[in-house]
C-alpha cells in the first residue's frame, strides 16, 4: 500500500480520480473492457466527480459495482446509495456499459445471492473505497470478518457507524438510520486488481492512524489494504494530522 497526502480535500480528489481514470483505460486497452467498484459517502465526492469530468473513458467499456446500501432504505431517501451513484456517476456518464447496482428494498438474501453471481463473473480491476470513521471498509464495521468467502454479507452497523451517517447530514436522527445492510464482502474488495482509498477530513484521522500504522487486524477493518500489492491511499491535511 502506498500512501499520498494533499492539502485539501479537492486536491485529493483530483488526484484520486486521475490515477483511477488511468488505471481504467489500461484495464480497458488491456482487456477491452473493465469492471470497477465505487463507494459513496461524503468522502468520494471529489473524486467521482473527477472521474465522470474524464472524457478520455470509454464508459460503454465500463461495468460498475455498487460497493454498499442500506437494507430498507426508499430510493427516494437523500442517503440511499443507489440514488447518489445514479445521480453522481451514472446519469453523468455517457453510455456507461453497465451498473451492477445494490437494491435493499429487495429480499436481502436473494438481492445478495443475484450480487453474487454477478460479480463472480465479472473481476474487478479497480475499485475505488473510503474508510469509515470507525475504520471499516465498505459497510465492514469492527470486528469485520476478514475469512468469509461471500462475495457480499448482509451486515449489521453498529453504533458509531450510524452516528457518522447522522453527523453527515444524510438523516435527520440517529433512529432513521437502518441497522443493517448489504455489503461487499473484504475478501471479494482485496480480490480486486487494484484498489484507489479516498479519505480526506480531520473526523477520519484516528482511523486513519489505526488502520494504516498499527499491525493488521479486524479491529480495524481497513487496515487489511495495508496487505493489498497495488493499492493507494490519499490523505489530505486533516486525515494524516495524527500520522
Ligand atoms: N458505506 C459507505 C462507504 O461506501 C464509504 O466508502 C465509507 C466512507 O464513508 P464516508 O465517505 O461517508 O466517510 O463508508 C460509508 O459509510
Amino acid at each position: 500500500m502506498k500512501i499520498e497526502k494533499y492539502s485539501t480535500p479537492l486536491e485529493l480528489g483530483k488526484a484520486a480520480g486521475t490515477l483511477g481514470a488511468e488505471w481504467i483505460k489500461e484495464a480497458i486497452a488491456k482487456k477491452g473492457e473493465a469492471n470497477i467498484i465505487l463507494a459513496t459517502g461524503q468522502s468520494q465526492f471529489e473524486t467521482i466527480e473527477t472521474l465522470v469530468q474524464d472524457d478520455s473513458i470509454d464508459w460503454s467499456k465500463v461495468r460498475m459495482f455498487h460497493l454498499d446500501e442500506y437494507i430498507g432504505l426508499p430510493l427516494e431517501h437523500k442517503a440511499s446509495f443507489r440514488k447518489y451513484l445514479t445521480e453522481r456517476f451514472i446519469d453523468k456518464v455517457n453510455g456507461l456499459k453497465e451498473a451492477v447496482l445494490i437494491n435493499g428494498e429487495n429480499d436481502p438474501e436473494e438481492e445478495r445471492k443475484r450480487l453474487e453471481e454477478k460479480i463472480g463473473r465479472h473481476p474487478i480491476d479497480v475499485a475505488f473505497v473510503g474508510i469509515g470513521e470507525n475504520g471499516h471498509l465498505a459497510f465492514n464495521d469492527p470486528p469485520a470478518d476478514f475469512d468469509v468467502e461471500d462475495a457480499y454479507l448482509i451486515v449489521n452497523l453498529d453504533l458509531q457507524c450510524r452516528q457518522q451517517q447522522l453527523g453527515e447530514g444524510w438523516f435527520n436522527n440517529v433512529e432513521e438510520v437502518p441497522l443493517q445492510a448489504i455489503s461487499m464482502s473484504i475478501k471479494q474488495i482485496m480480490k480486486s486488481d487494484r484498489i484507489i482509498c479516498a479519505a480526506p477530513d480531520r473526523r477520519k484521522a484516528r482511523a486513519i492512524k489505526d488502520c494504516l500504522t498499527l499491525p493488521v487486524t479486524n479491529m480495524h477493518p481497513a487496515s487489511i489494504l495495508q496487505e493489498h500489492p497495488e493499492c493507494v491511499c490519499f490523505l489530505d491535511e486533516g486525515s494524516a494530522s495524527l500520522l
